[in-house]
C-alpha cells in the first residue's frame, strides 16, 4: 500500500479529531491555570515559614490559608472542569466515527472476515478511553514540567540542576518502559481477544458441542485460550508495575533529597528554610505528569495500536461515495464474462461466466458442490465483486446503487440462515426501527410463510435468537425467504431454498417463485435437489467455477443425462473407448 493511500484513514480520524479542536483550546487554557495554581502550595510553604515563622503573626497565617483554600477550591473546579470536558471530547470523537467505523467493519467482514474487522469497534474505544483518561490531561500538564523546573533554578541553580537529572532520568524511564512494554502488552492485548473469540464460538455452538461430546475438547481449548490471555496480561502488568513502582520510589527518593539538598544551602546559607519545602514540593508538581503517564502506559499503547489500526480500515475500506438514485430497476440481469476471486484466495471461484435473466424468468442453477453456486448468489447480491466482467442490473452496473438500495431490489435468501435476536416482524422487517405492518405479512403471505407464523406462541411477535431459538430449520427457511421478499424486490436469489424443507415447505417456495415470476420478476435458484428447480425456465450448469451448459430446463438436462449416459458407457467395459 502506497504510502498516500494510507494517509486516507488517517486523515479521516484527524478530521474527527479536529472537530474538537475549540474544546482542545479550553483544556488547554484551563490546564495553563490549574498548573497556575498548582504553585499554591510551594507558594504556601515560602509564606508560612519565611513571612509567618519569622514574623510570628497568626493573623497573617489565617489570611494565608484562607487564600489558600480558595486558590485549592479553584484548582479542584478548573481540574474537574477539563476532566469533564475531555471526557465528551472522547465521546464526541468516537460518535463522529462510530457509524463509519461500524459500516467499514461490516463491509470488510462480509468480504474478508480478518483481525481488522474484528477489533474495529474495540480500536475506536481504546482510543476513546485514552482521550477521557489523566494520560492525556497528564499531556496537556507535561508542557508545564520546563515552568516548574525554571522555578527551581530561581530558588537555587543547584535545585534545579538535581531536578533536570532527575527528571532526566524520569524521561529515559519513560522511553525504556514505552520499548520494553509494548510486544508484550500488544500480545496480551490479542490474546485476551483470541481468548473471547473462542469462548464466543463456542457458545453460540452450544448445540453442537454438548451433542457431539466437544465439551471438554472445547473447554480445554478455551482455557489454552484463555492461560496465554492471563500470563500474557501477567506480564504485561509485571514490566509495567516494575516501572511504576520504580519511577514512584524513585520521585520520592528525589523530593528526599531535593530537601536534603535545600537543608544544606540552608545551613550554607544561600537558601532560606521557605524555599527548601518548597523547592521539594515544585519538583513532586513537576514529575507528576511523568510518573502518571508511566502507570497509565498500557492504555497508550493500547490506543496508539487502535489509532493505527483504524487508520488501516479506513483506508481499505472507504467511505461510500454518493450515488446518483437510479430509478426502480426491471427485472433484468446481464452477467457477461464474471470471474469471482473469493477473498484471500488466488484462484477464481467462478471464470468468465455469462448469461442473462429476463423478466418473468426463473434460473436454476445447478451444479456439483464446490462448483461456485453460492459464490455466484453473493456475486449477485454484490457482495463480493467480480475481479473481471460485468454484472447489470437493468443495464447499470451493481455498485451503481448503493449497498443499502440494492439489497431492496435483490432478495437474497443464503445458504445459512441465521436471524438476529427480536421478533420475527423485525427479522422479516430486516431490522428496520419502524416496521412496516403490512408490508411484513405481506412477505410472509408471497413468502406462503404467513400461516406457519400465526401458528406460532405470539405469532409475528415471537421473540426469536440469532439462531433461531424455538425456530425449526423449515420455519427459519422460510422466515428467511420472507425476509428476502420484504420490500418489493425485483429478483430474488434463493441459495439451496428447500434444503431444510419438506415436501409442503418446498411446495410453498414453489408457490412464491410461481407468484413471483407472474408479477414480471425474476428469480435465481442455487440448487441440488430437483424439487428446487421445477418452475425453473431455464438452467446454468456450473462446474469447478465454469459454465458447461445455459438454456431452456427441459435442453440442458437432455444434455445431461446424454453426457451422464456416454460418461458411463465410457466407464463399461466394451463401451465408448
Ligand atoms: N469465503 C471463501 N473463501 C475462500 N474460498 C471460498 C469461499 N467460499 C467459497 N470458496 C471457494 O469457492 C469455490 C466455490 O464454492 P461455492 O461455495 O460457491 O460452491 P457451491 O457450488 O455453492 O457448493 P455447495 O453446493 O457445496 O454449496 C470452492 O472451491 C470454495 O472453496
Amino acid at each position: 500500500m502506497s504510502s498516500q493511500t494510507k494517509d486516507t484513514g488517517r486523515e479521516e480520524l484527524r478530521a474527527a479529531r479536529r472537530q474538537s479542536r475549540q474544546y482542545y483550546w479550553f483544556v488547554g487554557i484551563f490546564s495553563a491555570l490549574v498548573n497556575l495554581l498548582m504553585l499554591t502550595g510551594p507558594m504556601y510553604m515560602l509564606q508560612v515559614y519565611d513571612r509567618v515563622l519569622g514574623s510570628r503573626s497568626v493573623a497573617t497565617l489565617i489570611a494565608l490559608t484562607v487564600l489558600v483554600i480558595f486558590l485549592y477550591s479553584m484548582m479542584g473546579l478548573l481540574d474537574y472542569v477539563r476532566g469533564r470536558v475531555m471526557g465528551r471530547v472522547a465521546a464526541r470523537f468516537q460518535a463522529a466515527l462510530d457509524l463509519r467505523v461500524f459500516d467499514a467493519v461490516l463491509r470488510r467482514a462480509a468480504v474478508q472476515p480478518d483481525e481488522l474487522s474484528q477489533t474495529g469497534l474495540r480500536d475506536l474505544e481504546s482510543v476513546q478511553r485514552l482521550m477521557s483518561s489523566p494520560v492525556l490531561l497528564a499531556a496537556f500538564d507535561i508542557p508545564w514540567t520546563p515552568v516548574f523546573l525554571f522555578g527551581l533554578f530561581i530558588f537555587h541553580p543547584w535545585m534545579g540542576s538535581l531536578a533536570v537529572v532527575g527528571g532526566g532520568f524520569l524521561i529515559c524511564v519513560t522511553i525504556a518502559n514505552q520499548i520494553i512494554s509494548r510486544d508484550p502488552t500488544l500480545k496480551s492485548n490479542m490474546a485476551v481477544m483470541q481468548a473471547e473469540r473462542t469462548s464466543d464460538q463456542i457458545r453460540s455452538e452450544a448445540e453442537m458441542v454438548q451433542a457431539l461430546g466437544m465439551r471438554s475438547d472445547a473447554f480445554t481449548r478455551w482455557i489454552g485460550a484463555r492461560g496465554q490471555a492471563l500470563s500474557g496480561q501477567i506480564t504485561s502488568a509485571d514490566i509495567t508495575g516494575t516501572f511504576t513502582t520504580f519511577t514512584k520510589a524513585f520521585r520520592m527518593l528525589l523530593q528526599s533529597l531535593m530537601l536534603g539538598l535545600g537543608a544544606y544551602l540552608v545551613l550554607q546559607g544561600e537558601l532560606s528554610s521557605g524555599a527548601m519545602i518548597a523547592g521539594s514540593i515544585l519538583m513532586g508538581r513537576a514529575l507528576a505528569p511523568i510518573e502518571l503517564a508511566i502507570g497509565q502506559w498500557p492504555l497508550v499503547t493500547r490506543a496508539r495500536k487502535g489509532w493505527d489500526n483504524l487508520a488501516q480500515l479506513l483506508t481499505e475500506v472507504p467511505a461510500e461515495k454518493e450515488r446518483t438514485a437510479l430509478p426502480k430497476p426491471a427485472a433484468r440481469l446481464d452477467v457477461q464474462q464474471a470471474t469471482v476471486v473469493a477473498p484471500g484466495e488466488q484462484q477464481a471461484a467462478l471464470r468468465m461466466i455469462s448469461f442473462n435473466v429476463n423478466p418473468g424468468e426463473a434460473i436454476g442453477v445447478i451444479g456439483p458442490s464446490g462448483s461456485g453456486k453460492s459464490t455466484l448468489a453473493r456475486a449477485l447480491t454484490g457482495i463480493w465483486r467480480p475481479a473481471g466482467g460485468k454484472i447489470r442490473l437493468d443495464g447499470a452496473s451493481l455498485d451503481q446503487y448503493g449497498p443499502d438500495v440494492l439489497g431492496h431490489h435483490i432478495g437474497y435468501l443464503p445458504q445459512r440462515v441465521t436471524l438476529f435476536d427480536g421478533t420475527i416482524a423485525e427479522n422479516i422487517a430486516r431490522l428496520s426501527p419502524q416496521p412496516d405492518a403490512g408490508a411484513v405479512v405481506e412477505a410472509a403471505k408471497k413468502a406462503d410463510a404467513h400461516d406457519m407464523i400465526l401458528k406460532l406462541p405470539q405469532g409475528y411477535d415471537t421473540r426469536v435468537t440469532s439462531i433461531g431459538g424455538r425456530l425449526s430449520g423449515g420455519q427459519m427457511q422460510r422466515i428467511g425467504l420472507a425476509r428476502a421478499m420484504y420490500g418489493d424486490p425485483v429478483i430474488l436469489v434463493l441459495d439451496e431454498p428447500n434444503s431444510n424443507l419438506d415436501n409442503e415447505g418446498s411446495e410453498a417456495v414453489n408457490t412464491a417463485i410461481k407468484g413471483f415470476k407472474a408479477a414480471g420478476k425474476s428469480v435465481l435458484i442455487m440448487a441440488h435437489r430437483p424439487a428446487a428447480i421445477k418452475e425453473c425456465d431455464k438452467l446454468l450448469m456450473l462446474e469447478a467455477g465454469q459454465r458447461v451448459a445455459f438454456g431452456p430446463k427441459d435442453e440442458v438436462l437432455q444434455q445431461m443425462v446424454k453426457n451422464h449416459q456416454q460418461i458411463q458407457k465410457a466407464a463399461t467395459p466394451g463401451g465408448v473407448r
